[in-house]
């Protein structure tokens, strides 16, 4: 399997003349969940959204510095090339409804040509449904719809399809924001597993200090834009350095 690192350097971003990110840099590791933490507002969904090109549906957007996912360089390369290799789960759970939950999962091994077979498609449904912790629960109800699903498993759906194309690098947006707590623990299993057995980079924008807590590796803590901390996650959430930390993680601000 082919290991990707993101490495971001000097990263600016302004929507308009509102200054958004502002010189964020920071590495993220195969085999490892990286947190983006921050208050609302404070610029994580913008920032993950630049890893995949996602800004580049907001024309406004202008980024300088320097983004690299192993050799690629993500702010000249087609987007197209860096979403083959990112996969992206979102705060709402987003399955095709008109899609089956076997075609929802499917259509991304489909379209990309991973499957030589039925018996093979099959099997990677099933890999990336288990992935997700969903299997045991639709295993007898494949050809159902996503409306027939309950929100949490829509969202592990969404993962279930997101993981399906293997992506190296992983990238989630606050997914359990708004999801039941039985799923929540499932889906951070989940997260937590395909780093490790994938040897997948996994980033995570979560405004929890405790989801951070269980989840991740390191942890990085922006605020208005800017870095505060960055580093291992036992580190920051044990001993946070800066006074901003400190009251993130007090509930504070
Ligand atoms: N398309 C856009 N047009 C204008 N401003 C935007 C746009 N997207 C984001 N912003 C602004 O950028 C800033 C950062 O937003 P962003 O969504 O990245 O923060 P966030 O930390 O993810 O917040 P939340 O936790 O509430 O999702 C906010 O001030 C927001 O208003």
């Amino acid at each position: 399997m082919k290991l990707m690192d993101v490495r971001v350097t000097g990263l600016n971003v302004w929507i308009g003349d509102k200054h958004i990110l502002k010189g964020i840099s920071f590495k993220a590791h195969p085999g490892t969940v990286t947190a983006i933490m921050g208050p609302s507002g404070s610029g994580k969904s913008t920032l993950i959204r630049v890893i995949n090109r996602l800004i580049d549906l907001i024309p406004e957007a202008r980024v300088t510095g320097e983004v690299w996912i192993n050799n690629m360089n993500v702010l000249k390369e087609d987007p197209y090339v860096i979403r083959r290799y990112t996969g992206m789960v979102f705060q709402e759970p987003n399955p095709f409804p008109h899609m089956t939950i076997y075609e929802n999962v499917a259509i991304g091994p489909r379209l990309h040509g991973l499957a030589k077979s039925k018996k093979e498609l099959d099997k990677i449904v099933e890999w990336a449904l288990k992935m997700a912790h969903l299997w045991d629960e639709v295993k007898d109800r494949l050809n159902d719809y996503p409306h027939q699903l309950s929100g949490g498993q829509r969202q592990r759906l969404s993962l279930a399809r997101a993981l399906a194309l293997k992506p190296r690098v992983l990238l989630l947006d606050e997914p359990t924001a708004n999801i039941d707590p039985v799923s929540t623990v499932k889906i951070e299993k989940s997260i937590v597993e395909y780093a490790s057995e994938e040897m997948a980079t996994v980033i995570i924008v979560t405004h929890t200090p405790q989801q951070a807590a269980r989840i991740s590796d390191q942890i990085l803590f922006i605020y208005e834009g800017r870095v505060i901390e960055y580093g291992p996650t036992k580190e920051i959430v044990l001993r946070p350095r800066h006074e901003l930390t400190k009251k993130f993680l007090g509930g504070e601000v």
